[in-house]
């Protein structure tokens, strides 16, 4: 098979992982046969999580769905939530501040608050906040049922393997979909007479812009229960990565905070309007896409009818997935793949920027690339700008002052995260604590 394609079978279910060219050829080029998803013949198991988007199948119901995610999630309507957004990442700069250990549980937090505000208009305030915790763990669940349930199908053997107790598991995560799902909505649903006339938050939301009509007048049922399942979608983008790359790449970090200096200065703090002037930090932010590849393989697609690519026959029902972990490793493409090297997207022509710019890969493709992509884009860039802006980042240190090794090594699933490692965040002048308002 051609190099960009490589052709399997398990238990005879044709697959065929994607690289390069033939990615954008297949799922991109030709979304009109390759945007369906494959079946989930042990349906039962998952019963209830059927309305979510990226396990639907392709057709009227999906595409009325995906029309009303595009409006909400447009960059116009994303542009909105920079506000909120902004407030997050301070909030998660100032415990980061007072509470440098728990970097991870800051990030968390920080991510569930801004789905929170972002698609129910919903503003955190205590630690402990119960719909937080609900969208922290659906984000878990969720992931983890699209390429669990998969592999359950693919092989059938799995379920028998201890650690891959799917069946158990989707029992109770089934039992846990209205806490997930309905909970926050509901809540919504109930305020928003009086959302409509008193929070900006709430109207400015993905809920709020798909349900609060001019005219007051309710929704139809159907628009009603996609907004409920497109609202529980947002996930958290993988800032412990970037830390983590940050803290093993010293002078690259140099090198963007010095950027950072120069073009805001130390008297005031990154907004959304600095991003045009700092190409190095934009560099940055597309090495980290590439280096930590969030979601390393696409949704699984399914072809919806015969076809021929280079020669080779790919019957209806083949399996397409997208490597995009392999993509962005491929030397030919970006050369030595293993380093962290914002430079190599400096002084590109135009042709090969395109070519190269890995959101072009990062949120899988065609008919089913991520309709996140611009909320995801404005959180992580503003949160990784915040954090450079503020801390150094570096390993931490033992007893005896010697730096304690990270290594490079990441957790198994659908979204990759590292396995947990130290950092140290040290402000980077004595102004920090004044900006984030501390003092
Ligand atoms: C850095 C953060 C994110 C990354 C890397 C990411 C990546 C992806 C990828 C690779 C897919 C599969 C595309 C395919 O099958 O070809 C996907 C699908 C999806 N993403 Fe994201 N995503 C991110 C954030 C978000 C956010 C914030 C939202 C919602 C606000 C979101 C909503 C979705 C939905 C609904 C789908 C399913 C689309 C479908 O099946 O048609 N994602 N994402």
């Amino acid at each position: 098979m051609a190099s960009d394609m490589v052709y399997l079978e398990i238990f005879g279910q044709p697959m065929v992982m994607l690289n390069n060219q033939a990615a954008l050829d297949l799922l991109d080029k030709r979304g009109s046969l390759y945007s369906d998803r494959p079946h989930l013949p042990m349906a039962a198991d998952f019963s209830g999580m059927g309305d979510l988007t990226p396990i639907m199948h392709y057709g009227e119901k999906f595409q009325f769905g995906r029309r009303l995610m595009n409006q909400a999630l447009s960059a116009r309507a994303v542009s909105k939530w920079e506000g909120g957004i902004a407030e997050e990442s301070h909030a998660m700069l100032r415990l980061l501040y007072s509470d440098p250990m728990k970097f991870t549980a800051h990030l968390n937090k920080m991510a569930g608050s801004i789905v929170m505000m972002s698609m129910y208009g919903h503003r955190v305030v205590s630690d402990d906040d119960p719909y937080v915790n609900l969208a922290i763990e659906f984000m878990e669940a969720s992931t983890n049922a699209i390429t669990g349930r998969w592999i359950v199908d693919f092989l059938p053997l799995a379920k028998y393997i201890p650690g891959l107790a799917f069946r158990k598991q989707a029992a109770e995560w089934r039992a846990r979909i209205p806490d997930w799902v309905d909970k926050a909505f509901d809540s919504f649903k109930e305020n928003m007479e009086s959302l409509q006339h008193s929070s900006e938050d709430a109207k400015n939301s993905l809920c709020g812009s798909l349900m609060i009509t001019p005219d007051g007048s309710p929704v139809d049922p159907e628009t009603e229960n996609r907004v409920k399942w497109i609202a529980t979608s947002g996930f958290g983008a993988g800032l412990d990565v970037f830390i983590m790359a940050m803290a093993l790449n010293p002078k690259v970090q140099a090198k963007a905070q010095k950027e950072i200096d120069e073009v805001i200065g130390r008297d005031r703090l990154p907004t959304f309007q600095d991003r045009e002037y700092l190409p190095f930090m934009e560099c940055v932010f597309k090495e980290s896409l590439r280096w930590g590849t969030p979601a390393p393989l696409s949704v699984p697609h399914r072809l919806i009818q015969d076809d021929v690519y280079n020669d080779y026959f790919l019957p209806t029902g083949t399996i397409c997935i997208g490597n995009i972990w392999g993509i962005l490793h491929d030397e030919t493409l970006y050369k030595d793949p293993e380093s962290f090297k914002p430079e190599r997207f400096q002084g590109l022509d135009p042709q090969e920027a395109k070519k190269l710019d890995p959101t072009n890969y990062v949120y899988g493709f065609g008919r089913r690339r991520c309709p996140g992509k611009n909320f995801a884009h404005s959180a992580a860039w503003f949160s990784m700008l915040g954090l450079l802006s503020s801390f150094v980042i570096s390993p931490d240190i033992d007893e005896s002052g010697k730096e304690i090794p990270i290594k490079v090594e990441f957790e198994p699933g659908a979204i990759r995260h590292t396995k947990p490692f130290r950092a140290r965040f040290t402000p980077r002048h004595n102004k920090v604590a004044d900006l984030l308002s501390l003092v």
